[in-house]
This record gives C-alpha cells, sequence and structure tokens, in this order.
C-alpha cells in the first residue's frame, strides 16, 4: 500500500479562520508516517510555522491542484470555481448531496476529473452518527449571541473572538431571563446549554419527547429560546406567524441554530432569509419585539476552540483513512449522490 499523502488547503472564503487539522494533531499525523503538506493560508488561526515545527511540508495558498494525484486534499468549505475538473479525493463539507444551489455543477466536476468527495457530513460510524461535527460551538454560540443582544451588550458587527472573551462577556452581563433550549440533548443542545450556564441561567431543556405534544403556551412564555433541533422527518413548527401575533408571548429573543431556511424539515418556518456577522440580529415583530439571530457559520466565530474539537476527532479517523469503515461509506455515498442525480461514472481510481 501506497504511504498516505494528505494536503491541508487552504480555505477560499475569506472569514473562514478555521482549519479541520490542527499543528497538534498534524504531529500526530507526521509522527505516523502520513505525509502532510500544508497550505499558507494567511487567515488559518494556526501559523503556518505551527505546522512546519510539526514536520509539515508548506507550500502556497490554493496551489492543491498541483497535487500528486494519490494526494487526498482536506478542507472545509467550499472549493474555488476552479479548476473545472477535479481530479483528487477531497475531503470537506460538500453540501452537494441534497439538491443545494451548485451540487450538480459540483458532482459533475468530480466525474470530468475522476475525482470523489469524501464529504464530512457523511463520515459516520456504524450507526450513522457523526464521527466529526461543529454542532457543539454552534449551539454554545448560538445561546451566547442570544443572550447578550438580549441584555443589550452584543457588539456588532461580530468578528471571529475567543472563548474566554466570550465567557467573560457573559459572566459580568447581568439579568434574569427565562430560557429554553430545543433540541437539548444533542451536540449543539448540549453547546448551548454550557453557554447558558456561564451566563448564570438555568435553561428548561426539551428534546423529542417534551415536543410530541408541543406545548406553545409554554414555549411562548420563555423570554430566549435557542433551537438546535436536527430532524430527519418533518414535524409540525414550532412557531407560526400566528404565535408571533399573539399579544401575550413572553418571547423576545430566538437563535435558531439550525438555520433550515427552505427545507421540508424546517421547525421554524416564521423567516426566509438568515442574519450573519454584519447584521445578526434581525427584527420580526414589533408589538410585542422578537428578535431572530440565525446564522449559518457560527462556529466561524471561534476559530481555534473549534478547530481543536474538530480536529481532535478527526485524527482518528485520518489515521485510519482507508476504502472500507467510514471512509469507505463516504464514498458509497459519493457514489450514491452520483446514481441519484443521474450523473453517474466518478469511480475513483484508487491505483
Ligand atoms: N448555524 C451553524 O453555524 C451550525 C453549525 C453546525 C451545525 N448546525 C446545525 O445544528 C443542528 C443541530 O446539530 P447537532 O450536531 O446538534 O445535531 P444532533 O443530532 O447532535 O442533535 C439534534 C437534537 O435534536 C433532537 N431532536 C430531533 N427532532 C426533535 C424534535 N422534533 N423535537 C425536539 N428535539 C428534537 C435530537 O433528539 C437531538 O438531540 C443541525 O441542523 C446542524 O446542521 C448549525
Amino acid at each position: 500500500m501506497t504511504q498516505l499523502h494528505l494536503w491541508l488547503r487552504h480555505e477560499s472564503r475569506s472569514t473562514e479562520r478555521r482549519t479541520p487539522i490542527v499543528p497538534a494533531d498534524a504531529a500526530r499525523l507526521v509522527e505516523n508516517g502520513i505525509t502532510l503538506t500544508v497550505e499558507e493560508s494567511p487567515q488559518r488561526i494556526f501559523p503556518t510555522e505551527e505546522y512546519e515545527a510539526a514536520g509539515c511540508r508548506v507550500t502556497a495558498a490554493g496551489s492543491w491542484g498541483t497535487a500528486p494525484r494519490d494526494a487526498v486534499i482536506v478542507g472545509l468549505k467550499e472549493l474555488p470555481d476552479e479548476p473545472a475538473e477535479l481530479t483528487h479525493r477531497h475531503i470537506y463539507f460538500g453540501h452537494a448531496y441534497k439538491g443545494q444551489p451548485g451540487a450538480e455543477a459540483l458532482l459533475h466536476r468530480f466525474v470530468a476529473g475522476g475525482g470523489a468527495l469524501l464529504d464530512l457530513e457523511y463520515l459516520v460510524d456504524d450507526e450513522g452518527r457523526r464521527l466529526a461535527a461543529f454542532g457543539y460551538w454552534a449551539g454554545y454560540i448560538g445561546a451566547a449571541l442570544a443572550v447578550l443582544h438580549h441584555r443589550g451588550v452584543l457588539d456588532t458587527p461580530l468578528r471571529p473572538t475567543a472563548k474566554q472573551e466570550l465567557e467573560e462577556q457573559l459572566r459580568t452581563s447581568g439579568g434574569e431571563v427565562s430560557a429554553l433550549v430545543v433540541g437539548a440533548l444533542g451536540r449543539s443542545g448540549r453547546g448551548a446549554r454550557v453557554a447558558l450556564g456561564e451566563a448564570g441561567i438555568a435553561p428548561t431543556c426539551w428534546d423529542l419527547a417534551e415536543t410530541r405534544a408541543l406545548d406553545r403556551r409554554a414555549l411562548l412564555d420563555h423570554e430566549l429560546m435557542v433551537n438546535t433541533v436536527l430532524t430527519t422527518r418533518p414535524v409540525p413548527p414550532f412557531l407560526t406567524d400566528k404565535d408571533l401575533d399573539d399579544p401575550d408571548r413572553r418571547l423576545r429573543t430566538l437563535s435558531d441554530v439550525t438555520v433550515d431556511v427552505g427545507s421540508p424539515m424546517n421547525v421554524l418556518p416564521i423567516y426566509d432569509t438568515t442574519t450573519d456577522w454584519e447584521h445578526p440580529v434581525r427584527r420580526l415583530r414589533e408589538r410585542p419585539p422578537l428578535d431572530l439571530i440565525a446564522i449559518d457559520n457560527l462556529p466561524s466565530l471561534l476559530p481555534r476552540e473549534a478547530s481543536t474539537d474538530f480536529s481532535g476527532s478527526l485524527l482518528p479517523q485520518l489515521l485510519d483513512f482507508g476504502v472500507t469503515g467510514p471512509w469507505g461509506r463516504c464514498l458509497a455515498r459519493f457514489h450514491e449522490a452520483l446514481r441519484e442525480s443521474g450523473i453517474g461514472g466518478g469511480e475513483f481510481d484508487d491505483d
């Protein structure tokens, strides 16, 4: 078997400071005989020198197109639009299997080049549980922003920060708040509960059992709600426009970590546009007021912590990279997606 060559790419999105492999884990990969080439990246939260010190080869940003064909390119977010033909195996979040905008064009690029997408969203264990995810930090930040806004101390536009700084703000901004976390038993739900705890808030926690017969009155009686539900089947909405117009509603701040806008699984079909770092909060109703936070790249706001956590989960999988197990399932899912979209082809020739 040939030695594994991983190639950590620069992220083309300028606000993306996270990385799927942090220097400490890069050192572990190198110690285990894996070649790791790291592209220079001015915005990455970890300086390139730390990768160099870990024994990685360093190369120019965006040079992955020139990597040997058997190198596996590792990243997080979208690839640039060029080249038109993708010849490598790419590990990242492709967002290409649910008919998302640009999905079909991306799959065509893989087929044209004979490469393959090993989508991190589909890197799962034998029971289908995700092996590496950013959910915890999404929930943590989603809840933290909601509390800071609710207490009138949220600084905007948002910018990447460190956990210590956020914790300090949560602890020092006072005020009783009745809060609800829905999806509380999941990764994001756990993060949300921890952030609320830092802020001195003991939230009501709902998961599947508590929403089976949804008590809307109880929901609307909370001042702040964090939604972290991940459902794979449509369920009745938790909130409708009618609920927002309820004059007795106490709910004032809603942070939707799930941001399933436009999806048939959306449990909060009360808005149709996400918010962002520039304008994180949108007023949905004036009387009584209701403010929405619905940001789809929350973990990027805590790049160091989110990267370290994610990389720690990904490391054992990279050390065990192969054609069976989780990576085999990822590849099978790619081929299934090609069949589903009627594209066909794309067998990665692992020579
Ligand atoms: N906004 C962002 O930046 C960002 C980042 C990462 C993840 N996310 C999203 O956050 C969501 C949660 O991710 P996760 O990793 O925490 O998922 P998870 O699977 O760990 O947790 C989801 C939880 O929702 C619960 N749930 C499912 N259906 C429910 C229902 N009808 N009522 C109540 N609870 C229900 C599940 O039991 C589970 O506990 C996902 O949609 C994910 O895409 C958002």
